[in-house]
């Protein structure tokens, strides 16, 4: 496929804006033509003057052309300028909506993979480069384009040899900016990257904040921002330096004009080709014609700006989204099932492609019966989240099916896979708004009395009641006074209120204090009430009572049954059921020490 230039791919995004611009085009143009105006006012008032017949009313009358000219050229400038500027920000806002749609259908490990420092710097920052050119080049642009050219016809009008004269400068100044430009795509490509690197250690920097503190890391990791923010002004610096000279040496030679028309103006009107008054307008117009030319060569790196950012911008919007299908499927039981699932988190390298190395599930087979419970244990790195994000379909297999109730997921829609199944784990992002509406996340259309009883099933009531706007504590003040067990509560809450067919709980429990870890199994148990249930959980306690419990190690299944028959048949299995109970036993023991110690 033919790859868009950014300005396509800026227009792309103009689909309800290109009135405004069309009309902002047409203004420009307006006003240009109104710019003109005072020069041929102006031109005809020398005219009188050299003639004799200079009246107050001849003067008046071209004045008040010369003003009317103006007159146009700022108000249909100044309405280009605006309607540059709506449809500037509306291309923004459909780049970012496209941007962030984008993330929200390809697979979860590519967004994932990004840093937050890229994300915000492509989405905030160098989308929003794109607005001050976007906005100034229809208006600007189109006048110190089409001002010269109109100037220089003029010229022509009145002698052709000075029209030529009132450019001479300009080949010299385009050969010093011709020999400027030739590392400039190099360069600012550097410079882009430079930016980008600093942009990201500071976001990293302000986000590992709390562990360079902790582990008072304060000095090496300052240092690195501070090394990354020195060499970002080192690399301006020397880009500057090795530019200055041919930039203001073709920025003082572009506008000379006077070098070629006052020598030539001179010799034509004293052979008798010019009169005075086309002598004096020439000059005027010369100096007329090359001020736009200069401010043109701002438009350059404008334009270099906006493709840059286009580039980064591109890079999401052309993320690979999920296949997804548009027919919802109706679905009669939630059977899960997993046939010959084998993945890999690097695409590329994944097991179609033949090398299984590099895959983290091998030829994974198993069921998960409507309404039952099923538990995913085993060593760490075994691959338990993965099986579970691929059910919830963040990621698509590399081979083999996943299906719930008989469907391939890749045949539910999207939207109706996140219906079907809700997915809790131990890192719970609370949005910055009140706690009520964090809960309602998991139902929009639920009243206030269901996210109250969800909260209450939960165990969340209590601590909610302790805040002083109770549910409707922003997330953000809340932030520092809930635990992460509570943070925890809330989306179980969450999930309860989405009363989903199929519940995944990854280590959904893992912050949970033994004070409310009674009340919370009990609110797991009504929220995973005749679901199909796939928990995972390093506390196999919790999971004891599973209908299968399935051992994951490296990839593969090890083992499947009950805990009993598990004990019985499966060392891995033994071995960490011990180890949990050696580790329940100690903590206990310890209890009872420190209770006896401070008695
Ligand atoms: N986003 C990712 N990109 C690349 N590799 C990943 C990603 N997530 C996990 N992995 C790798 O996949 C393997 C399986 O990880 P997974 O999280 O599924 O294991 P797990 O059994 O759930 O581990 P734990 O019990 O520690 O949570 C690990 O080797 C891990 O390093």
């Amino acid at each position: 496929m033919k790859e868009k230039n950014w300005l396509g791919t800026v227009l792309s995004f103009a689909t309800e804006c290109r009135l405004k611009m069309i009309f902002s085009v047409i203004c420009a143009i307006i006003s240009v033509a109104g710019g003109i105006v005072p020069y041929i006012g102006v031109y005809q008032i020398i005219v009188l003057f050299f003639d004799g017949k200079q009246t107050v009313n001849g003067i008046l009358f071209w004045a008040a052309i010369c003003l009317g000219g103006y007159i146009v050229k700022f108000v249909f400038y100044a309405i280009s300028t605006m309607l540059a500027h709506f449809s500037a920000y509306s291309i923004l806002e459909n780049m970012r909506l496209k941007i962030a749609d984008r993330l929200m259908k390809a697979p979860l490990g590519t967004v994932l993979n990004q840093t937050v420092g890229k994300l915000k710097n492509v989405i905030v920052d160098r989308v929003e480069t794109i607005e001050v050119p976007l906005a100034h080049l229809i208006p600007e642009g189109i006048s110190n384009l089409l001002l010269p050219i109109c100037v220089f016809v003029y010229l022509m009008m009145i002698d052709w040899r000075m029209a030529l004269a009132a450019i001479v400068t300009v080949p010299v100044a385009i050969a010093a900016y011709a020999i400027m430009m030739k590392t400039f795509n190099k360069q600012y490509a550097d410079y882009i990257e430079s930016n980008n690197y600093v942009n990201s250690v500071i976001v990293e920097y302000v986000e590992g904040i709390e562990v360079i503190k902790a582990f008072n890391q304060s000095t090496s990791s300052y240092e690195k921002f501070e090394k990354a923010v020195e060499s970002f002004k080192e690399y301006t610096l020397n880009w500057f330096k090795s530019t200055w000279k041919l930039m203001n040496f073709g920025g003082s030679v572009l506008p000379s004009t006077l070098v070629g028309t006052v020598p030539l103006g001179m010799y034509l009107y004293l052979n008798g080709s010019l009169s005075p008054a086309e002598l004096t307008m020439c000059l005027i117009l010369s100096l007329g014609i090359v001020a736009p030319l200069t401010s043109f060569t701002v438009f350059v790196n404008d334009a270099k700006a906006i493709e840059y950012a286009v580039k980064d911008a591109d890079e999401f919007l052309n993320l690979k989204e999920l296949e997804n299908a548009h027919e919802p499927v109706e679905l009669n039981q939630y059977d899960i099932e997993l046939h010959n699932v084998s993945f890999s988190y690097d695409a590329d390298k994944a097991s179609h492609a033949g090398n299984i190395e590099n895959n983290v599930l091998h030829d994974i087979n198993l069921k998960l019966p409507q309404g039952t419970f099923t538990a995913l244990v085993g060593p760490s790195g075994g691959g338990k989240s993965t099986v579970a994000r691929l059910i919830a379909r963040f990621w698509d297999v590399g081979s083999g099916t996943i299906s719930i109730g008989g469907v391939t997921i890749k045949k539910l829609p999207l939207t109706q896979l996140a219906d079907t199944v809700s997915f809790v784990t131990q890192d719970n992002f609370l949005f910055n708004c009140s706690l009520r509406e964090n809960i309602r996340l998991g139902n929009p259309q639920a009243s206030d009395q269901e996210v109250i009883a969800a909260a209450k099933a939960a165990c969340c009531d209590g601590f909610i009641g302790n805040l002083d706007n109770g549910y409707d504590t922003t997330a953000g003040e809340a932030g520092g006074k809930l635990s992460g067990g509570e943070k925890q509560r809330i989306a179980i809450a969450r999930a309860i209120l989405k009363n989903a067919p199929v519940v995944i709980l990854d280590e959904a429990t893992a912050f949970t204090d033994p004070e409310n870890e009674d009340k919370l199994q009990q609110s797991i148990a009504a929220l995973t009430k005749g679901k199909t249930l796939l928990v995972i959980a390093h506390r196999l306690s919790t999971i004891k009572k599973a209908d299968q419990i399935v051992v994951l190690e490296k990839g593969c299944i090890a083992q499947t049954g009950s805990h009993e028959a598990l004990l019985e048949g499966c060392k891995l299995y033994k071995d960490m059921w011990e180890a949990h109970i050696g580790a329940k036993n100690w903590a206990a023991n310890n209890e009872k020490e420190e209770v006896k110690r401070y008695a």
